[in-house]
């Protein structure tokens, strides 16, 4: 593999900024990974990783005792599935595949942690349920993002490979506003856009047999995609049953009851609190001491990377991810015009910006991605091996006074948290996050995610570069 003038073996670094003021960062390394995900491979540091070890060890969200054969998957989905390598089923997969394809359709509320393969569940799901002699849209999928709806759909495509398929995206600016109905079976999207395409009779959903939500809890809550997603719904056929399959890793207490109602008698699998998020990921924490020292500490981790890029055999990638549209924009234009590469990907681009920019970091040809919550979830990059909350993702909480008006972004946002740092440590694979605080606001607010995930957060010391590095190393191990 040949490095660049960055001195990066593969390419791909992000920075996430969103619409509120949190920003994340994310530092991505890409592993030595053989084109298929084989059982064993050689992580950084020349550990071997073994997944066969993880999907082995019942206590592994990636157990199964189970293989793919026994899940009642019709031939051609098994292909599919062998054809992207995955070889045994995940535990999630093993325990909701045979619920999902039982006869009746039953709805499902599925949780599991980030990277543990949900999208696999309910793909397979739709992908069962079509009837490939009529060429109407008998699935219809939505997620919170155009790129999680296109990364959906390529997992459709690739388990769907040797069956009859036919695909459409309600995304913007896929379809033209005075384009003709379509006849896809399986139709993917974000909500406003499906909406529309629904209202127009574009896509027409008399014959729909399955409608997921993916990121379940982010499209039902209210002060999110909540009132969208129920105008979808409120348009499904009444004249005969439609199987609902929620899936996410997280499902806060004030949706959970929301999602019952609108998954009427669902199987229900559960996570507890000390189970949402993966063991590979070992979180951190750095004090800084003020705005311009993150930045500082931000540009010696993005040299950090670069040089154990040149230490090891593997390439490595550096993500940075914050919250606020505007200081992506910042951090990046500045890291750039001081000689570093990195892209900045958020809401307010217009779609075929957005395509190209997470593309050239999927493909590894950008190696820093700055970018907001938009792209927190269900984003699969395997390479992505670090996560820094540049600033800690927080909700906005509505003022108590009379007038309703007003509101403030004091409380962390522990599912986002949650969502964010499972950018890494996808599958079994190894991954750092780490927060920066700088005051005693942000230490308090690290302190509660802490406590509501039950998860300890470690200390990084930032003053000796040295110490730094060795624990950033002995982690990634
Ligand atoms: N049985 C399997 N064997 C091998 N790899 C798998 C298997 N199932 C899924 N994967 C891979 O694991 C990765 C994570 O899967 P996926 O994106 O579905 O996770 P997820 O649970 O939906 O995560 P998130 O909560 O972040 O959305 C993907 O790269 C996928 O291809």
């Amino acid at each position: 593999m040949e490095k660049d003038a960055d001195g990066f073996y593969t390419p791909g670094s992000v920075i996430y900024t969103s619409s509120s003021r949190v920003k994340l960062i994310f530092l991505q390394l890409r592993l030595t990974l053989p084109p298929k995900l084989a059982s064993d491979r050689t992580s950084t540091f020349e550990v071997t990783v073994t997944l066969a070890d993880q999907q082995g060890d019942p206590n592994s969200p990636l157990y199964s005792a189970k293989t793919f054969e026994e899940l009642g998957l019709h031939q051609d989905l098994l292909r599919g599935i062998y054809d992207m390598g995955f070889s045994k089923p995940s535990k999630i997969q093993e325990r909701a595949l045979p619920l999902l394809l039982a006869n009746p359709p039953t709805n499902m509320i599925g949780q599991s942690q980030s990277g543990t393969g949900k999208t696999a569940a309910f793909v397979l799901t739709m992908l069962s349920r079509i009837d490939f002699t009529k060429n109407t849209t008998q699935a219809l999928c939505l997620a919170p993002s155009r790129e999680l709806a296109r990364q959906i759909m390529s997992v459709v495509v690739s388990m769907g490979k040797f069956t009859q398929v036919q695909t459409e995206y309600a995304i913007k600016d896929n379809l033209a506003r005075d384009s003709g109905p379509i006849s896809a079976h399986i139709v993917v999207g974000t909500p406003g856009t499906m909406t529309d395409l629904m209202r127009k009779r574009i896509i027409n959903v008399a014959d729909l047999k399955v409608f997921v939500l993916d990121e379940a809890d982010n499209m039902l809550d209210q002060d999110g995609l909540g009132d969208q997603t129920l105008r979808v719904k409120n348009m499904l056929p009444r004249d005969h049953p439609v199987q609902i399959l929620l899936f996410s890793a997280t499902f806060p207490d004030h949706v959970r009851s929301f999602a019952s109602k609108f998954a009427p008698g669902a199987n229900k699998i559960e996570l507890q609190k000390e189970e949402l998020s993966v063991s590979g990921i070992r979180q951190f924490y750095m004090d800084c001491r003020n705005e311009e020292h993150k930045y500082d500490i931000l540009v010696r981790l993005y040299d950090f990377i670069r040089t154990i890029n040149r230490a090891v055999s593997s390439s490595h990638c550096l993500d940075l991810a914050t919250q606020h549209k505007h200081t992506a924009d910042r951090i990046s234009a500045r890291m750039t015009a001081e000689g570093h590469k990195v892209a900045s990907l958020h809401g307010a681009k217009d779609p075929a910006e957005r395509d190209a920019i997470i593309d050239n970091f999927r493909d590894g040809r950008e190696k820093v991605l700055i970018t907001t919550n938009v792209i927190a979830r269900g984003i699969d990059i395997l390479q992505v091996n670090m996560v820094v909350n540049y600033d800690l993702p927080l909700m906005y909480e509505r003022s108590s006074g009379s007038s309703g008006e007003g509101g403030h972004f004091d409380k962390p946002d522990i599912e986002t948290y949650i969502h964010r740092i499972g950018r890494t440590g996808r599958f079994g694979r190894r991954g750092i996050s780490i927060n920066f605080v700088h005051d005693k606001k942000t230490w308090l607010q690290m302190e509660q995610i802490e406590q509501a995930t039950g998860k300890k957060i470690m200390r990084i010391e930032t003053n000796d570069v040295d110490e730094m590095e060795e624990k950033m190393k002995e982690a990634l191990k």
